[in-house]
């Protein structure tokens, strides 16, 4: 299973880093660090679709798909072209992220930022926060239900938000019973990498009010933010079409596009 292959080496690498900085250190950082932002009320819903943009090198279904020497750069290209937020993929083996470049996104752009990997340890946790990051994605699929209860616990303590992603009516529940207030729906199957643009709005009616829903994955064009808006996504979270074409003007395209009233 691919999901949890990625999930594996995450944490290899993981255990690898905390040779040389071990956990005590790590959470010692994390807690000398300003408070994370309220990334809850950054995408709370509003009258405009909300867009979290995502610095994406690479990923194991797409291959390589930009270079992107300055990542700080890029991320202050999304915030210029209108996102809620950033995400940095920090898997370094299959999506050619790293933590340097997370840290270095979170020190040049004021918005929230969301660490995007395999997060399954505190320490992973504690690494997110001490580079600054004010979200930390957990994947429902790649947890233990008692090890997503303990991380999304400890993302909350450390003042981050955690964004729970989900690719199931049945993850959805178990992200729903751990109360979470930020939600996402992956379009994309993390085991097979089979893409479904039309999950999302098969199980949103199952999300509860008050809840902040997230489209992930598959938007490449204008089209794709207005059909995902219309099926009641608050926010969606972009990578590739970011990468791949000029970020302000795709940006801008995109937002414009989730303000047209559907028809249908
Ligand atoms: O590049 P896209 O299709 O716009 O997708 C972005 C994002 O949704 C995707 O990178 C993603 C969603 N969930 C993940 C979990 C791990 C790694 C990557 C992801």
């Amino acid at each position: 299973m691919v999901l949890a292959d990625l999930t594996a080496g995450a944490v290899d690498d993981a255990e690898r880093r905390a040779v040389l900085r071990p956990l005590a250190e790590v959470e010692k950082a994390a807690l000398a660090r300003p408070a994370a932002q309220d990334a809850l009320a950054a995408l709370a819903p509003a009258s405009r679709v909300k867009i979290i943009a995502e610095v994406k090198r690479a990923s194991p279904s797409r291959g390589a798909l930009a270079e992107i020497p300055d990542p700080a750069h890029q991320a202050s290209l999304y915030e210029t072209g209108g996102a809620s937020a950033i995400s940095v993929l920090t898997e370094e083996r299959r999506f050619g992220g790293s933590l340097a470049d997370l840290e270095a996104v979170t020190e040049r752009v004021s918005l929230p930022v969301l660490r995007k990997d395999f997060i399954a340890t505190p320490y992973q946790v504690l690494e997110a926060r001490a580079a600054g990051a004010d979200l930390a994605l957990l994947i429902v699929a790649g947890l233990e239900r008692r090890t997503l209860e303990e991380l999304h616990a400890l993302v909350l303590e450390l003042g981050m938000t955690p964004l729970v992603e989900t690719h199931t009516a049945d993850e959805l529940e178990t992200a729903i019973d751990l109360g979470a207030s930020l939600i996402g729906v992956n379009a994309r199957n993390l085991s097979t990498f089979e893409l479904d643009r039309d999950l999302f709005g098969r199980l949103v009616d199952r999300i509860p009010a008050g809840t902040v829903k997230v489209a992930e994955s598959a938007v490449l064009a204008p089209a794709d933010v207005a059909h995902y808006r219309a099926a009641g996504a608050d926010v969606v979270l972009i990578g590739e079409a970011l990468v791949t074409g000029d970020p302000v003007a795709t940006l801008q395209s995109f937002l414009a596009a989730g303000d047209e009233r559907s028809t249908s």
